[in-house]
């Protein structure tokens, strides 16, 4: 089954035009595309506008043959999961709380020794066991980061789209979140979209690459083909070399003249 696509999106805040006409043809299912470009773009705006939190002036956002426009609010957010740049919880809460409530979300609300397992593994599965019992108001800048990944990961959806899920995290833990969004993407066959701004992250976990710079989409292809086009260092305004590494990945140097 094909994944998800865009045709010709279009969206202003009042009258300044953010985003005109984006369009990228179906990404497949099990990949990760990895979404890039410079501040203030549109990659979270992309965003919205694909989870139904935004609705475009025009264009349309497909799964398949299924055109999310004409989906329920629930029905899409069944099928779009959103961890959006910034986690907003209730400080009260504890990290299982909020990780029930996710769990739960479009489930109802009774609560089985099974929820109870699922939100514990999935709290392991995300190497922050430790962190169950923490309020949400205890948690560093980092944690936050890794529960509000977790709370997107324990849902089942056909769509994930993280905003940039590492901007927070130590190295190793930016190795590990985003292995485990690949992982999760892959074995649940469901289409995976990052925005980083990371370009040696990018290069390492992309399968596919999304250049947008000033509202439009103006690179798409495997990390080799955007990353060598000349339209990186144009958009970034830094000399950008690409070098290949002892194990064959991309390492993207950065230089300002
Ligand atoms: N709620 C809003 N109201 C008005 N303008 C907005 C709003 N949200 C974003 N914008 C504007 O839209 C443009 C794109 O913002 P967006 O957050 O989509 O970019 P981005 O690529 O995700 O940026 P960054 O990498 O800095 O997070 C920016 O110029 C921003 O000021």
């Amino acid at each position: 089954m094909t994944g998800l696509s865009a045709q010709g999106l279009c969206f202003s805040y009042g009258r300044r035009q953010v985003l005109s006409d984006v369009s990228f043809d179906p990404l497949e299912r099990g990949k990760l595309t990895v979404l890039i470009g410079p501040n203030a773009a549109g990659k979270s705006t992309l965003f919205r506008l694909i989870a139904g939190l935004l609705a475009p002036s025009a264009g349309k956002v497909h799964i398949a043959d299924t055109d999310l426009a004409r989906l329920s609010t629930r029905e899409r957010l069944k099928k779009v999961c959103f961890m959006p740049q910034f986690f907003t919880a209730n400080a009260a809460l504890t990290v299982f709380d909020v990780m029930m409530m996710a769990h739960k979300q479009l489930k109802g609300w009774r609560v089985s020794e099974d929820d109870m397992f699922a939100v514990g593994q999935a709290l392991e599965d995300a190497g922050i066991g430790h962190l169950a019992e923490a309020y949400v108001s205890e948690l560093s800048g980092g944690q936050s980061q890794m529960v509000s990944v977790a709370q997107a990961l324990i849902r089942k959806s056909d769509v994930y789209l993280f905003d940039e899920p590492t901007s927070a995290l130590d190295l190793r833990h930016q190795l590990d979140v985003l292995t485990q969004i690949k992982t999760a993407v892959a074995g649940r066959q469901a289409v995976g979209m990052v925005a980083l701004h990371d370009l040696n992250l990018a290069a390492r976990y992309a399968d596919n690459l999304i250049l947008l710079g000033e509202g439009r989409i103006l690179a798409q292809g495997s990390p080799e083909e955007v990353l060598r086009s000349p339209a990186i260092s144009n958009t970034y305004g830094v000399e950008i070399e690409i070098t290949t590494g002892p194990r064959e990945n991309l390492l993207v140097h950065a230089y300002t003249s």
